[in-house]
C-alpha cells in the first residue's frame, strides 16, 4: 500500500492546525509543506515560523520540500522548527552532497528532488547518502498541475537501481498525484505519494486518501 503525504500548498491557509490535525486523523501518514521563494520558483508560501505553530497539533512526521536557493541557510531553522524529513533540489544545492551532510547532522532525514526535465544521472553519486528521492511529476511552484507521464520512467529506474544496489531510499513522487496517477506511481515502485489539491478539495477527503493509497 501507497503512503501518503497531503501537501498544505492546497489547505484552507486561514486554518491550518485545523487542517492538518484533518488529515491526520483522515489516515495520513506525513505533512508534506511546500516551502518557496519566490526565486527558485514563481511562487512564496510560508517558512519556518509557520512549521513552528504546525508542530504542536499532529504527531505525523514533517516533510519538508525546500524550493529555495541556499537551502543550507535555513536547514537548523527548520530542524528547530520541527522538520523531521528536508528534501532539497539538486537545482538548487551547489554542493549537493554538503547540503545532505548538514540536513544529517540536524538528525533529520534527507533527500533530493528532481524536476521533471532533469536527468537521474544528476544524482548517481549520492544515492548512498539519501534516505529520500523525490520526484516532481509536475514543474515545481503551484498546486493543481497535470501528472507528466514521464515521471513514471523515473520511478521504474530509481526502483530497479535500489535493488540492484541493495539500497534503501524512499522513493516519493509530487504532483498532480490523484486515484488513477497513484496507482502508476504504484506500480512502477514509489513508496510515497504526495497530494495537493486531491485531497484538500475532495468532497470527502477520508475516501480521497484511502483510495490514493490503495
Ligand atoms: O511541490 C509541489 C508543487 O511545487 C507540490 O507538493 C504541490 O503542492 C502538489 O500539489 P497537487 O499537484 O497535488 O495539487
Ligand atoms: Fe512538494
Amino acid at each position: 500500500m501507497l503512503k501518503i503525504a497531503p501537501s498544505i500548498l492546497a489547505a484552507d491557509f486561514s486554518k491550518l492546525a485545523e487542517e492538518v490535525k484533518c488529515v491526520d486523523s483522515l489516515g495520513a501518514d506525513y505533512i508534506h509543506i511546500d516551502v518557496m521563494d519566490g526565486h527558485f520558483v514563481p511562487n512564496i508560501t510560508l517558512g519556518p515560523g509557520i512549521v513552528k505553530c504546525l508542530r504542536p497539533h499532529t504527531e505525523l512526521p514533517f516533510d519538508v520540500h525546500l524550493m529555495i536557493e541556499n537551502p543550507d541557510q535555513y536547514i537548523k531553522d527548520f530542524k528547530e522548527a520541527g522538520a523531521d524529513i528536508i528534501t532539497v533540489h539538486v537545482e538548487a544545492c551547489r554542493h549537493l552532497h554538503r547540503t545532505l551532510q548538514l540536513i544529517k547532522q540536524y538528525e533529520m532525514q534527507c533527500g533530493v528532488v528532481l524536476n521533471p526535465h532533469t536527468p537521474l544521472e544528476m544524482i548517481k553519486h549520492v544515492l548512498q547518502e539519501v534516505d529520500w528521492i523525490l520526484i516532481m511529476s509536475v514543474n515545481p511552484g503551484f498546486g493543481g498541475q497535470t501528472f507528466i507521464p514521464d515521471s513514471l520512467n523515473k520511478i521504474a529506474t530509481l526502483n530497479q537501481w535500489r535493488q540492484e544496489q541493495n539500497l534503501s531510499y524512499v522513493i516519493e513522487v509530487d504532483g498532480g498525484v490523484n486515484e488513477e496517477t497513484a496507482r502508476l506511481c504504484e506500480e512502477a515502485g514509489a513508496d510515497v505519494v504526495v497530494a495537493g489539491s486531491a485531497v484538500f478539495n475532495a468532497v470527502d477527503r477520508q475516501l480521497a486518501i484511502q483510495k490514493i493509497k490503495g
